[in-house]
């Protein structure tokens, strides 16, 4: 099963179909147990509890007092705690009381020589950026990586928006994050703001979600389960063939990388089109490459676009393209020659995968892409009824029924020209093995992001780099599946 993320109000739901744990305050003894059980793991990961030094941020609700009763469990383990209250009326009155009564302090402003700070700001009841007096005691603090605190974000960093991930600015950014139940849509779409990410169990069933409340991330283990590889009856047609139209003779960078990528993805065959053939022969040998579309021969699927040119001849092609029933990506200028043709996918019923990056996007809609990302995604898919990629350090894949899978990167290496024109030839090769546009689109960016972090390994790379590294990303995902067997 993927990993489901949720919105605050379906988390809300959740806990109050938990009835009275909700109502007796089990619930938030659970996720505050969980609070401290993760700055009770860094303290001793960093030499033991006793006499070390933790800090609260408290804001006003709920969230506030998950910080305060854990921090009254941490002072159990010897653990000295002090709180600045933002809101010293409103501060959790029964979390104060035991915050105070396990001998923590109210303190105007966090003391230096902290080893932990707890953001108990705002959760999941947060709307808009830090306020002020909550931006001054955050500012003030010195990053962990040079010998500050640690900075552990109850249920989500404050600033951050949980629905859409919205990073307002000011917001904490945090090292830790924990959560509780069900990850918060937030923890996706903000992942590079939540750092790493704690579920702690408390209890609640989540399951009976709707489908609209929710984002999705495949396992490494799925990907590794669904990537197409030879069974004992197949041969280099019974794959699916893969038919790549990309760049240009004068341009021929796109059409390499493209082709190239396809033929790493999957094993059976990779065909081209373009003016380019020549090139992506000497580069790709085993690459099956002509001219003509009228010369092509058969495939399952047709991955179109990269520095194919926005030309009459290109429009002409890329409709012929799509008027077959077959599985069609399209990326890049067929992106853009969709957008001021929309009635080319208009009447497709065959699987339409269609890959923009913000620009794109912003061209195919007419409106920017904005903070809402996972909305914006869903809107496209909805109303062109095709399945749409959403590129970026969260890749998100919405198809037309509104089922959203994301992929955080994990790292930022794949920010180079080229990277997607890679990222087009593997999903094209998953599509013509018969994975739904959805499911081509979400491991090929699995694997295109665990290829750009193997190539980089801490320096720049290019686009070439990242697809020589791709066989490796899938040996990764399909690592103990037992795959010698097939
Ligand atoms: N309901 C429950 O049983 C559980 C709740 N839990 C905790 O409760 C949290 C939700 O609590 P609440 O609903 O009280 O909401 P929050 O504590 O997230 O925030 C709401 C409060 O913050 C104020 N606020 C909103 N935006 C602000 C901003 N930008 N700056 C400063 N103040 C702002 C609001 O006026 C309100 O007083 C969860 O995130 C989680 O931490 C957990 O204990 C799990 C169980
Ligand atoms: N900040 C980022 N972090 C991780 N991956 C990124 C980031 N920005 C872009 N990418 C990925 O790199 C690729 C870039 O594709 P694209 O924008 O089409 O570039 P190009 O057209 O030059 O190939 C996509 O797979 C995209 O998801
Ligand atoms: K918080």
């Amino acid at each position: 099963m993927p990993i489901r993320h949720l919105t605050a109000d379906a988390v809300r739901t959740a806990e109050h179909a938990a009835g009275d744990l909700l109502a007796n305050g089990t619930l938030m003894r659970r996720a505050s147990g969980g609070v401290a059980a993760t700055v009770i793991e860094e303290l001793r990961r960093t030499g033991g509890c006793y006499g070390r030094h933790v800090g609260l941020v408290v804001g006003a609700g709920d969230n506030g007092g998950d910080a305060l009763y854990a921090a009254a469990a941490l002072a159990r383990r010897g653990v000295r705690c002090v709180a600045v209250l933002l809101a010293p009326q409103r501060a959790h009155p029964a979390g104060l009381t035991a915050f105070r009564a396990s001998g923590g302090r109210v303190v105007a402003e966090l003391p230096a020589g902290l080893d932990v700070v707890l953001d108990g700001v705002v959760g999941i009841g947060g709307r808009g950026p830090l306020r002020p007096a909550a931006a001054a005691v955050f500012a003030a603090l010195v990053p962990a990586d040079q010998g500050g605190p640690i900075v552990v974000a109850v249920d989500v960093p404050s600033g951050v928006d949980a629905d859409t991930g919205q990073v307002h600015d000011p917001a904490v950014r945090a090292d830790i994050t924990v959560t509780f139940g069900v990850r918060r849509l937030a923890h996706l779409l903000a992942g590079p703001q939540c750092g790493r990410v704690r579920l702690v169990d408390i209890g609640i069933d989540t399951s009976g979600a709707d489908e609209v409340d929710t984002l999705w991330e495949l396992t490494d283990a799925e990907v590794g389960r669904m990537w197409p590889v030879p069974g004992p009856s197949d041969d280099k047609y019974s794959q699916g063939v893969v038919g790549v139209i990309a760049g240009s003779a004068r341009y021929p960078g796109a059409a390499i990388l493209a082709s190239g990528a396809a033929v790493t993805a999957t094993s059976g065959m990779t065909r081209f089109v373009g003016s380019a053939a020549a090139d992506v022969v000497s580069h790709h040998p085993e690459v099956v490459a002509v001219a003509r579309y009228a010369d092509a021969g058969r495939v399952q699927a047709w991955a179109v676009g990269p520095g194919m040119g926005t030309d009459d001849d290109a429009l002409a092609l890329l409709g012929e393209i799509l008027a077959t029933d077959l599985p069609v990506l399209v990326d890049a200028d067929g992106l853009t020659l969709l957008a001021a043709h929309p009635e080319l996918v208009a009447d497709r019923a065959a699987p339409t995968l269609l890959t923009p990056h913000a620009g794109e996007f912003a061209r195919l809609t007419g409106a920017d892409v904005g903070s809402d990302r996972l909305g914006a995604v869903r809107g496209l898919a909805r109303d062109w009824r095709v399945t749409v990629l959403l590129k970026g350090r969260i890749t998100l894949v919405a198809d037309p029924t509104g089922t959203v899978l994301g992929n955080d990167a994990g790292s930022s290496w794949a920010a180079t020209a080229g990277a997607g024109d890679v990222l087009t030839g593997i999903a094209g090769g998953l599509l013509a093995a018969g994975l739904s546009p959805q499911l081509a689109g979400a491991a090929a960016a699995r694997v295109h992001a665990r290829a750009a972090a193997r190539a980089a390994r801490g320096a720049p790379i290019g686009a070439a780099d990242l697809l020589a590294e791709v066989r490796d990303a899938v040996r990764d995902v399909r690592a103990g599946l037992g795959q010698w067997s097939r």
